[in-house]
């Protein structure tokens, strides 16, 4: 689905969604699938671009794959593995960021693994050197060739300390989807505990896996000899449920996003309610609204989980513009998150962005040529304009700031929204949303 979106704005958002799965949980367990002797059943499965590029390659190295999309439903038979011939693994160059996580699992299974060069959003320079790291920690040998990258395990792979240098989402997924079938114990310091993670956990252990999660991100693996299928329905996107309520709260609408989940959303509805959002927590998912009156400016740092997560960060700055006064967002998780702003400034909105680190804590990327600190000088009324679609979350906010704007848009590249926000035309429309597809001219 490609073309130009129509998006006629100033009409709030009002209604009710459903959203499914998560993008950064589901992809990933499906990729576990590949380590289990047995098939996998994945439910609460959302039909996203990232599943369908997944599916293909878990495909082309011999997994059965049956997806029923309308119930949300994939199951998963990796008996074939051993004798698939993968010939076309080069189509999937740059088509997302999970390949790289196929390298244990297969190495585990045929000895040896071949990945394209990643893909997802260019919102930084998205170096692979921790997971090319603790891969050659467990024994790998790697070969970075022009196109791809080329790995063997000679000697399989052993079991081994890892201290990653910054709590990285895929390099713990990485960890743990390669010393869950490692000989002996695998230990890993500083990693990432983002609720996807803990899901990621739950399977694996499913599966027969021997994982101790403890309170310092100190992660404890035994590997074992076997694993078997799973069964297990997906945590709900977080980030999407988070998308749909800043784009209540920069359209001053009331979304009901049926699904969403409190828990792993604490940090997202406190940052929700100071700005002067108000939600109510359900037992089918969360109502979002603009109580009315003004919206206040913040303080908003990224962070890793349990911090303010950077995936929320870009549409959340959309309803920053409508709040009285001045927002400082500090982007402490990628160096180059803020180039969607300058689409933003286009429509009305006053953003500035700084090399400094402004906000309370200093990060990476300080005193260094990043542009990662925001000030959002607001209200300010936005006006409709022509867009491109930049990547997957500034996407998304272009669209807010659409559909919040006075005037009649023209949104272009709208598939790449598709690969992470589930049938968004569909729930524009459940929302009332004016905005219609045509024909690129
Ligand atoms: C598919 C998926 O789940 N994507 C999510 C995952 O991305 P992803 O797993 O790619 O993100 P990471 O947590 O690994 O990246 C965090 C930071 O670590 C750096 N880094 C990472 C790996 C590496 O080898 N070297 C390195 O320097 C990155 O450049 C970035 O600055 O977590 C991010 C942080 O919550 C989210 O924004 C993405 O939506
Ligand atoms: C950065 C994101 O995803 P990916 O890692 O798949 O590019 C995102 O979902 O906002």
């Amino acid at each position: 689905m490609d073309g130009l979106l129509t998006v006629e704005g100033g009409t709030p958002l009002t209604g009710e969604i459903v959203v499914r799965g998560a993008k950064n949980f589901v992809s990933k367990a499906m990729v576990a699938a590949l380590l289990g002797e047995t098939p996998s059943h994945l439910s609460n499965v959302p039909v996203i671009r990232d599943v369908d590029v997944v599916a293909d390659l878990l495909r082309l190295h011999g997994v059965t794959v049956d997806h029923d999309r309308d119930d949300g439903v994939l199951h998963l038979d990796p008996s074939d593995v051993e004798s698939a011939h993968v010939a076309d693994i080069d189509a999937y160059a740059g088509s997302s960021r999970i390949p790289i996580l196929f390298c244990g699992p297969l190495l585990h299974r045929l000895g040896e693994a071949f990945i394209p060069d990643l893909g997802g959003c260019r919102i930084g320079d998205r170096p692979i050197n921790y997971h090319l790291d603790i891969l050659r920690n467990f024994g790998a040998v790697v070969d970075k060739g022009s196109q791809g990258i080329q790995l063997s395990a000679p000697r399989g792979l052993v079991g081994t300390r890892i201290e990653l240098p910054y709590p990285s989402v895929g390099a713990t997924e990485q960890t743990l989807l390669t010393a869950v079938r490692a000989t002996g114990l695998t230990e890993l310091v500083g990693a990432a505990i983002e609720p996807e993670i803990t899901d990621l956990i739950a399977v694996l252990q499913k599966m027969g896996a021997i994982i101790s999660v403890d309170t310092d991100r100190t992660i404890r693996i035994e590997g074992v000899d076997r694993l078997v299928g799973y069964r297990h329905t997906s945590l709900a996107d977080r980030i999407e449920a988070g998308s749909w309520a800043s784009a209540a709260l920069a359209t001053r609408g009331d979304v009901v996003v049926r699904g969403a989940s409190q828990p792993e959303m604490m940090t997202f509805l406190n940052t929700f309610r100071k700005v002067g959002g108000e939600f109510d927590v359900r037992d089918d998912g969360i109502r979002f609204w603009h109580r009315g009156g003004e919206l206040r400016p913040i303080v908003l740092e990224t962070d890793v989980h349990p911090g303010f997560m950077t995936d929320w960060q870009q549409p959340l700055v959309v309803a920053l513009t409508q709040a009285t006064g001045l927002s400082i967002v500090h982007e402490t998780v990628y160096e180059n998150r803020f180039g969607f702003t300058d689409a933003l400034r286009g429509m009305g909105a006053k953003i500035q962005i700084y090399r400094e680190c402004l906000g309370g804590l200093s990060c990476r990327f300080g005193r260094r040529n990043f542009f990662h600190s925001a000030v959002v000088s607001g209200p300010t009324p936005l006006h409709a304009a022509d867009i491109e679609v930049p990547d997957l979350r500034g996407g998304f906010s272009h669209l807010i700031a659409a559909l919040a704007a006075e005037g009649t848009s023209r949104v272009r590249g709208i598939s790449i929204i598709n690969r992470g926000y589930e049938n968004f035309l569909g729930k524009l429309e459940a929302l009332s949303a004016k905005a219609s597809m045509g024909a690129l001219v």
